[in-house]
């Protein structure tokens, strides 16, 4: 049995019950079969491939705290420490109520690999709670993430393990939580990434995750001979990432007609309205009914839908798993030309498969969503030297950094005869890395 087979039986028997887990280490290491075989003998020896497929520890713990109405409540509260051979652990925290531990461990190692693309010193790491921020008041979102913080800060620091926001994670959960590590811990540091303006935040660190993915998307498709300019663009989700990303197309010359949430979808053929979409995310934290009551040229609709409709370009931007191989036939069907994942693993493996052997030009998250963690870690950097750039700065790196996965991706898929394979090429990109430095690091 090859190297890869063996080691994904292993991880497949020791962690039960993981699906999310085995997709994510199933799409690595199955495409960096032609880097395993060229180093088969060194890395079996360093049993690389185990130790980089177990976390380094992981952590969950209870997170009790008490409601509105005097009751106390119990949630569940997740760190993995996945690999921090290249830098302190670094990865958001998902409050969502789908969170378990297998979900935290398959986004703990894809962030190994997309830390390693960004070339900034990050290692890999992820976190949550099953909490659900949706339909509880400020107090409530506060007791919860100080009493989730009293317990993580025994394990995080700015040159330990610097968590971040992400599905459900906002500005205001970063803000309960640095009060509370600030309060117990007595230091003021940069532990946390996303955070105000007021208090150690990074311009351009909103926008950066929707920004970059666009910024890479134009990237790949000049590189091969498509221009973003005019393209119809669809969009899933309307969160974070869903809402800047809509923002840049629409700057770069593109046309975004539909957003979705967990309950339904909006079309709307004359190009989203940003502004009325942030207020209605950002500042009502409502449903996309009311985007569509307000908006005469937009239709809702329950349920899902977002890839039946023509698009020259598909933006997954909500959630794992959310574009499946009826979507992807739906997309070729239509005519679509390239998919970017905004989302962390958002495409099946069979989704991704058909869309590849259909030519469609694939990025994965991995690669396309790496600007938020890149601009988190500048603003580590700018945390280190108590210094803030301007907006133009860190959007302007931002952008290099970007353009710069696209060709790292797109040198290492050439490297071993895979071109325009652009997940091999993001795989095999970090990888490589990661496994030097940790060869170089002895065994630990
Ligand atoms: N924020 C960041 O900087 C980064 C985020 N990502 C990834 O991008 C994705 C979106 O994150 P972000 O925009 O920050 O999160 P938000 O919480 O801001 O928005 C998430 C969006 O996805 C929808 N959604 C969430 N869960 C589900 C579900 N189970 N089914 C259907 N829709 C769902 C939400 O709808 P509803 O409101 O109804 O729940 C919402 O529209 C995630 O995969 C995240 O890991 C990746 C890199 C960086
Ligand atoms: O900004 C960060 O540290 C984390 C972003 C994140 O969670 C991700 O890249 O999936």
């Amino acid at each position: 049995m090859s190297y890869v087979d063996e080691v994904l039986e292993r991880v497949i028997a020791k962690n039960p019950a993981e699906p999310e887990f085995h997709q994510a280490a199933k799409e690595v290491l199955n495409s960096l079969r032609p880097v395993i075989e060229a180093n088969e003998e060194l890395y079996r020896k360093e049993a690389l491939l185990e130790r980089l497929t177990e976390p380094d520890r992981q952590f969950k713990f209870r997170v009790p705290w008490v409601d509105d109405k005097g009751q106390v409540q119990v949630n569940t509260g997740y760190r993995v420490q996945f690999n921090n051979s290249i830098g302190p652990y670094k990865g958001g925290l998902r409050l969502h109520p789908s969170v378990n531990l297998g979900i935290i461990k398959f986004l703990g190692f894809e962030q190994i690999f997309k830390n390693s693309l960004t070339g900034l010193p990050i290692g890999g790491g992820k976190g949550g709670s099953d909490f659900d921020p949706k339909g509880k008041s400020d107090r409530e979102v506060m007791a919860f993430c100080q009493s989730f913080m009293t317990e993580l800060c025994k394990y995080i620091g700015a040159d330990t393990d610097v968590p971040a926001g992400d599905i459900g994670t906002g500005a205001r959960e970063i803000g309960y939580m640095f009060g509370q590590f600030k309060k117990i811990r007595g230091t003021y540091e940069g532990v946390l990434t996303g955070k105000g303006l007021s208090y150690g935040g990074s311009l351009a660190r909103t926008e950066a995750t929707g920004y970059g993915l666009l910024y890479l998307t134009e990237e790949m498709l000049k590189c091969n001979g498509h221009d973003l300019k005019g393209k119809t663009v669809c969009v899933s989700g309307s969160g974070n990432v869903a809402i800047y990303a809509t923002q840049k197309a629409h700057q770069l010359g593109a046309k975004v007609v539909t957003v979705s949430d967990s309950t339904g979808w909006v079309y709307d053929p004359e190009g989203i309205d940003v502004a009325l979409l942030k207020e209605v995310k950002e500042v009502k934290r409502a449903r996309l009914t009311e985007y569509a009551a307000a908006r005469p040229s937009a239709e809702y609709h329950e349920g899902r839908g977002v890839w039946t409709v023509k698009c020259d370009v598909a933006l997954p931007c909500a959630t794992q798993n959310e574009l499946l191989l009826d979507d992807a036939k739906a997309l070729v069907a239509n005519g679509c030309i390239a998919v970017a994942e905004g989302a962390n693993m958002p495409t099946t493996l069979e989704a991704t498969e058909y869309l590849q052997q259909n030519k469609v030009l694939f990025a994965p998250g991995k690669a396309a969503n790496a600007g938020g963690v890149a601009t988190s870690a500048l603003e580590m950097s700018q945390n280190s030297e108590r210094l803030s750039w301007t907006f133009e700065e860190v959007d302007s790196k931002l952008q290099g950094i970007m353009v710069n996965i696209f060709h790292n991706l797109d040198d290492a898929a050439k490297r071993y005869g895979k071109e325009g394979d652009y997940v091999a090429g993001a795989n095999i990109a970090g990888f490589e890395k990661v496994a030097e430095a940790m060869i170089a690091q002895g065994v630990c």
